[in-house]
């Protein structure tokens, strides 16, 4: 009976997931036209009487101007928050959505934490998508280093047509599986030097790893995702761990995610007067830009030196992606090789970070995951049989699960682009609107058991997964526009395909060498900086598996 039960809430589901994917696919084309006029004059029609009967956008709840001003003078209510702490304040005061008031000429921001609402922004995002928050990078890509970065600002901070171009060049090389593939054995040889050096670094006692050990995770992310942007091995796991040059790179890092929280979300004070907070983001982003093409310009130097010296081009298999855009344009190539080093280190810290976590605290978890990586690597040395490594479903499940329990983001944002209701309000066009998932994920009436670690949660099975009898579609929320932890639509991350291919590459490496723990304290684990990054010692416990 529990069988039954199952399938057909799996069939339901799919179902519910199919039609989301048509919805945001839809070509209208294929429609009869007299099918569309018809459905769009009900829709206008529909959406006509919804806009009359919503609440006007100035009775959206607020915090008064100078109260919210005052709050971050020092001692004031604000200033001792991080970006999450804010966000959960106003949303305490102000209730499920709200209005951030604008200060120094940057406009009101609406916030949302209401599901209802983010299925209407993504569908009204429009053709090219603006995520607002990123006016610091953007100042210093096309005014303070106008310079290097004229007319190619990048993903990250470009918008419009531009950004539209940019993205349709890259998506290719990025986002489709088969290419992405292609580093499975590069990445594969990372993790065997990351393995060493756990081994290396550990307390041979204790078995535990120093409190330094997120510097090790950020060389493993760096080395990773230089493999796929530059095919380059910096041997940070190995003889160069102690590079300067990529030790300052990793302060930049930091000092770009500390100083874009007070640039982007405090009062913009920068546009009037260069605060010190934003010195110290220009400072940040020079020294990554200069060190990052430093790196991209030798990588295509080398390039271009084997093409003098008669080097046939490599097969597709052994290109990186700064040599496949390079082909088609070599500016374009480059800053996104530096946007992947920028985007592609922190990121990957933090998600591997908390996926480690997960399983450390839920050795019966581990367990399963286990099972699962020693059909597939037999041997603790074992290569990656590409077909087998794309059978993994408890891997895949393990770390979506790791990325509801601790997301990276809190949310995302959009401008909206057309008029559209939001919780029962009228928002108009051109709104900025910013939609906030995390508190979701750890609430009961989203997910059952939202507190607990369950990888089954996110299994095809049509099978229950749990002694209760619980099947993985009553373990997901009903909504599925809840859960996008790589955002959502033309503008989600990019990055997304490499990130999960690096991470299951090292964690199940390290799952096949180690049983692994934590017995620390782990009330905070992470602090929200413009991302989530680690708030405590990571002194994982590695013990070797025997066989
Ligand atoms: C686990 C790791 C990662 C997570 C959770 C993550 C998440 C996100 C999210 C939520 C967004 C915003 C999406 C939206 O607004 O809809 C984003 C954008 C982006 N990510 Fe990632 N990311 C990760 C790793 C990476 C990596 C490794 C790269 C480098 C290749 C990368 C490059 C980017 C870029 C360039 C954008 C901007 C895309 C655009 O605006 O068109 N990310 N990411």
């Amino acid at each position: 009976m529990k069988y039954y039960n199952c399938l057909t809430k799996s069939i339901l589901y799919r179902n519910n997931s199919k039609q989301l994917r048509f919805q945001s696919t839809l070509n209208h084309d294929s429609i009869p036209s007299n099918t569309i006029s018809s459905d769009n004059a009900n829709h206008a029609k529909a959406f006509e009487e919804k806009w009359n009967n919503a609440k006007p956008y100035e009775e959206i709840p607020t915090i008064k101007l100078l109260k919210f001003l005052r709050g971050f003078l020092p001692g004031g209510k604000y200033s001792k928050l991080d970006g999450v702490q804010m966000v959960m304040d106003v949303k305490d005061e102000c209730g499920n959505i709200s209005k951030i008031p604008g200060l120094f000429g940057r406009d009101d921001a609406v916030m949302s934490h209401n599901p209802d609402d983010f299925e209407i922004l993504f569908r009204n995002e429009g053709i090219w998508p603006v995520r607002p928050g990123s006016d610091g990078l953007a100042y210093h890509r096309s005014v303070h280093r106008a310079d290097f970065f004229k007319g190619v600002e990048g993903i990250l901070a470009t918008k419009g047509e531009k950004w539209g171009s940019f993205r349709s060049m890259v998506n290719p090389v990025l986002l489709q599986p088969k290419n992405v593939r292609l580093y499975l054995n590069k990445l594969s040889q990372v993790n065997k030097e990351f393995v060493t050096r756990i081994k290396d670094i550990r307390d041979p006692h204790t078995l535990e790893v120093p409190k330094t050990f997120e510097t090790e995770i950020n060389r493993w992310a760096l080395e990773s995702i230089s493999i796929v942007a530059l095919n380059k091995k910096f041997g940070l796991l190995t003889k160069n761990h102690e590079d300067p040059e990529v030790a300052q790179l990793f302060a930049w890092l930091t000092d770009f995610f500390t100083y874009s929280v007070d640039v982007e979300f405090k009062p913009p004070i920068w546009k009037f007067v260069k605060t010190r907070s934003f010195k110290r983001l220009m400072a940040a982003l020079d020294g990554i830009t200069d060190l990052t093409s430093k790196y991209v310009n030798e990588a295509i130097e080398g390039l271009e030196e084997e093409r003098r010296n008669g080097v046939p081009e490599k097969p597709e298999s052994e290109q990186s992606v700064l040599e496949k855009l390079a082909k088609k344009d070599k500016k374009v190539a480059a800053v996104m090789a530096m946007d992947m080093l920028m985007a592609g280190v922190d990121t990957t810290t933090s998600s591997i970070t908390a996926w480690l976590l997960c399983l450390a605290l839920n050795p019966e978890k581990q367990s399963i995951l286990r099972e699962e990586v020693l059909k597939v690597l037999p041997h603790k040395d074992s290569e990656f049989d590409e077909a087998a490594f794309k059978n993994m479903p408890y891997l895949r499940a393990s770390l979506k699960e790791a990325l509801r329990v601790y997301p990276l983001f809190i949310g995302t944002a959009r401008l909206i682009a057309n008029d559209v209701v939001l919780s029962g309000y009228r928002i108009p066009k051109g709104t900025q609107v910013s939609i906030v998932y995390e508190s979701l994920f750890s609430d009961d009436a989203h997910y059952r058991r939202a507190k607990e670690y369950l990888p089954e949660r996110w299994l095809r099975s049509t099978e229950a997964v749990t002694e209760a009898g619980e099947c993985p579609q009553d373990l997901r929320s009903s909504n599925p526009f809840i859960y996008f932890p790589f955002g959502f639509g033309a503008r989600s991350c990019v990055g997304r395909r490499i990130a999960e291919l690096e991470m299951e590459v090292a964690v199940a490496r390290l799952i096949r060498n180690f049983y692994i723990e934590f017995n620390h304290p782990t009330d905070k684990p992470f602090k929200s900086l413009f991302l989530r990054v680690p708030n405590i010692p990571l002194t994982f416990k590695f013990i070797d598996v025997q066989k």
